[in-house]
C-alpha cells in the first residue's frame, strides 16, 4: 500500500492520540491452535497502539478465563477488549475429533445474524475486521456494513495453496482417491508440488469418496474466498514456505507473512524465548512436568502431544505406549482427557511392564506448557500430530520431529517435515510399537545428527525472520501502517 507524506502525517497523530486509533475486530475459529495465535496477533497490535476487540465464543473464553491469566495479562492495553459470541452448539458438544466440523454450520446459521447485530452496535465502530480465513462467512457481513477485511488463516501457506488448488485437482479428476492401492499416487495439480505430493498427504479431507463431502466442500470454497479481502495474514516466514507464498502471491497480491507467531510476541514483548510462557491454554496446564524435565539429561527426552483436537482409539493409544516404552528413551506425554474414543475409553488393563517402563522413564500429563517443554534443554525430540502451531512451536526450539497426522492439514504438514523441510520423519498411516520404537530410536540416536543440522539451521532461519529488519518483523510494521490507512479511509464509517 502506498502512502503519501500527508496521510503518513495524519497516520503518525493518530498513532499519538488513542481515542482516534483504529478499532480492530479479531474473530478466531473456534478452537485452541486458532484462538491462542489470533490472541497473539491481537497483543501484537495492541502494543502497536490499535484498539482491538477480540472476539470469541462464549464456550472457549469460559475455559480461556478460567485457565489462564488473560484478563489480567490484557488489562494492561487500555484499547483491549473482549467480547463473546455463541458458536451455535450446544454446551455440551465435544468439539474434539471430527466432531469439530459441526461448529462451521452452526456458525454459519447461529453466529453470522449475531455479527451482524453486534457490528451494527458497536460503539466506538470497527474500522477493520481481522477474520479467520476459514470462515469466509464474515466477509458477507464486512463487505454489507462496508467495513474493511483482511484474513488471518491459521494454517501454512502450503497447505493454504495445496486447497487454493483443489478446484483444478478436482477438474483434472486427481481425485477422489480410488482406495488404499491409490494413496501413493503423485498428485499433480498442485503448481510446486509436483515432484513429492502424494494422495496420502493431501488434507485428509481430500480422502473423501463423495467429491461434495461438505469438509472437502468447506476447506475448497472457503480458501478461495480469501483473494475477496484486503490481505492475507499467514504464520509463516519466507524462508520456510517462500515458494508456496510465491505461487499464492499470483492469487492473493496482498500477503503478510509475520510468523512464527509466539516467536515475534516475545521479540516485541523484549522477553527470550526460555523464559515462562504466558499461556492461552483452554486446558489446565500441569506444571509439574518442567520439575520433571529439569532432573533428565540433555536432549534424552522425547516429547508426545497430539494438540487439542486429536482422538485416538484406546488400542492406537496402547501401540504408541508400548512403542515409547519399549524404546527405552525418556518421554514428556501429554494425554488429554478427552483424547480416547470408543469403547475402550473408559481404560483397561494396563501390562506390568509398561507401568514399570513409564514409572522409570515416563511423565504423563493431561495439558503441559508446550512452548516451555520444546524450549527446555531435556527436550530432544517431538512425537507431534502435525498441527501448524506445534510444527512452527518445535521448529523455533530447533526440535526433530516424528510426525503423525490425524486430520486437515497435518497430512501435508507432515510430508513437507519430512520430504521437503528434512526436519523429522513422517509416520503417517501408521500405529504399530515396532514402528513407534524404530522411529523414536532413529531420531533419537541413530539419524539424530543429520536432523539436528536441519533443525538448527531453520531455528535461526524463523529467529532471524522476527527479529528487527527480518522479514515477518518489516511484515507486521507494513500491516500496522496498512490498517492504519483503511481505517483512516474508513473513519465517518
Ligand atoms: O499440552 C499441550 C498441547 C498443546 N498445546 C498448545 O496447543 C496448540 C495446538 O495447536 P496445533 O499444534 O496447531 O494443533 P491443534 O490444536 O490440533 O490445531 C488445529 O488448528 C491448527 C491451526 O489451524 C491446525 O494446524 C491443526 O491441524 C488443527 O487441528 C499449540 O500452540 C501448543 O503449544 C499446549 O500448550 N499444551
Ligand atoms: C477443524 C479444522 C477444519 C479446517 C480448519 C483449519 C483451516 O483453517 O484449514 C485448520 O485446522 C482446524 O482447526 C480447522
Amino acid at each position: 500500500m502506498v502512502v503519501n507524506k500527508k496521510v503518513k502525517l495524519e497516520m503518525e497523530l493518530a498513532a499519538n492520540d488513542s481515542s482516534r486509533s483504529p478499532h480492530v475486530l479479531i474473530f478466531p475459529a473456534p478452537a485452541q491452535g486458532h484462538v491462542d495465535s489470533m490472541l497473539k496477533l491481537s497483543e501484537l497490535l495492541s502494543l502497536a497502539g490499535l484498539r482491538i476487540t477480540f472476539l470469541n465464543s462464549d464456550y472457549n473464553h469460559n475455559r480461556l478465563v478460567r485457565y489462564t491469566d488473560v484478563q489480567a495479562r490484557f488489562a494492561q492495553y487500555p484499547g483491549f477488549q473482549f467480547k463473546t459470541i455463541w458458536d451455535g452448539l450446544p454446551n455440551d458438544h465435544p468439539r474434539s475429533g471430527h466432531e469439530i466440523m459441526d461448529v462451521f454450520d452452526a456458525m454459519n446459521s447461529a453466529t453470522k445474524p449475531l455479527l451482524e447485530k453486534m457490528l451494527t452496535q458497536s460503539d466506538p465502530p470497527v474500522n477493520c475486521i481481522i477474520g479467520d480465513g476459514i470462515m469466509g462467512w464474515v466477509i458477507d457481513v464486512a463487505e454489507q456494513l462496508d467495513i474493511p477485511i483482511i484474513h488471518f488463516r491459521t494454517i501454512g501457506a502450503s497447505c493454504f495453496w495445496a486447497y487454493y488448488c483443489l478446484h483444478d485437482t478436482i477438474e483434472a479428476r486427481q481425485l477422489p482417491i480410488n482406495g488404499i492401492e491409490d494413496m501413493d499416487r503423485l498428485i499433480t495439480t498442485v503448481p510446486g508440488m509436483e515432484t513429492f505430493l502424494r494422495c496420502r498427504d493431501l488434507p485428509s479431507f481430500c480422502r473423501a469418496s463423495d467429491l461434495d463431502d461438505p469438509n472437502l466442500r468447506l476447506v475448497k470454497t472457503e480458501t478461495r474466498q480469501s483473494p475477496r479481502t484486503r490481505g492475507l495474514i499467514l504464520n509463516t516466514f519466507e524462508d520456510l514456505e517462500g515458494l508456496m507464498l510465491s505461487q499464492i502471491h499470483t492469487q492473493c497480491p496482498n500477503i503478510y507473512t509475520i510468523g512464527p507467531i509466539h516467536a515475534h510476541l516475545n521479540t516485541r514483548l523484549g522477553v527470550n524465548g526460555t523464559e515462562t510462557q504466558s499461556s492461552n491454554s483452554l486446558w489446565e496446564v500441569d506444571m509439574s512436568c518442567i520439575s520433571w524435565l529439569d532432573k533428565q539429561p540433555p536432549k534424552s527426552v522425547i516429547y508426545v502431544s497430539f494438540g487439542s483436537i486429536t482422538v485416538m482409539t484406546r488400542c492406537q493409544f496402547m501401540e504408541f505406549w508400548f512403542g515409547l516404552v519399549n524404546s527405552k528413551k525418556r518421554f514428556l506425554w501429554v494425554t488429554r482427557p478427552d483424547s480416547i474414543s470408543g469403547s475402550g475409553a473408559g481404560g483397561g488393563e494396563i501390562p506390568v511392564e509398561i507401568e514399570l517402563g513409564t514409572k522409570e522413564r515416563g511423565y504423563m500429563v493431561s495439558w503441559a506448557p508446550q512452548k516451555e517443554v520444546l524450549s527446555h534443554n531435556a527436550v530432544g525430540g517431538f512425537l507431534t500430530h502435525s498441527g501448524w502451531n506445534s510444527t512452527l512451536e518445535s521448529i523455533v526450539s530447533g526440535v526433530p520431529m516424528i510426525c503423525w497426522p490425524y486430520f486437515a492439514d497435518q497430512q501435508l504438514n507432515s510430508r513437507f517435515v519430512s520430504e521437503v523441510w528434512k526436519l523429522g520423519l513422517d509416520m503417517k498411516d501408521v500405529c504399530d510399537r515396532k514402528v513407534v520404537e524404530k522411529m523414536v530410536n532413529d531420531l533419537m540416536v541413530e539419524r539424530r545428527e543429520e536432523f539436528v543440522r536441519s533443525t538448527d539451521k531453520m531455528a535461526r532461519l524463523a529467529k532471524k525472520s522476527v527479529t528487527e529488519g527480518g522479514s515477518s518483523y518489516c511484515n507486521l510494521d507494513r500491516l500496522i501502517e496498512d490498517i492504519r490507512l483503511m481505517s483512516m479511509q474508513s473513519y465517518g464509517h
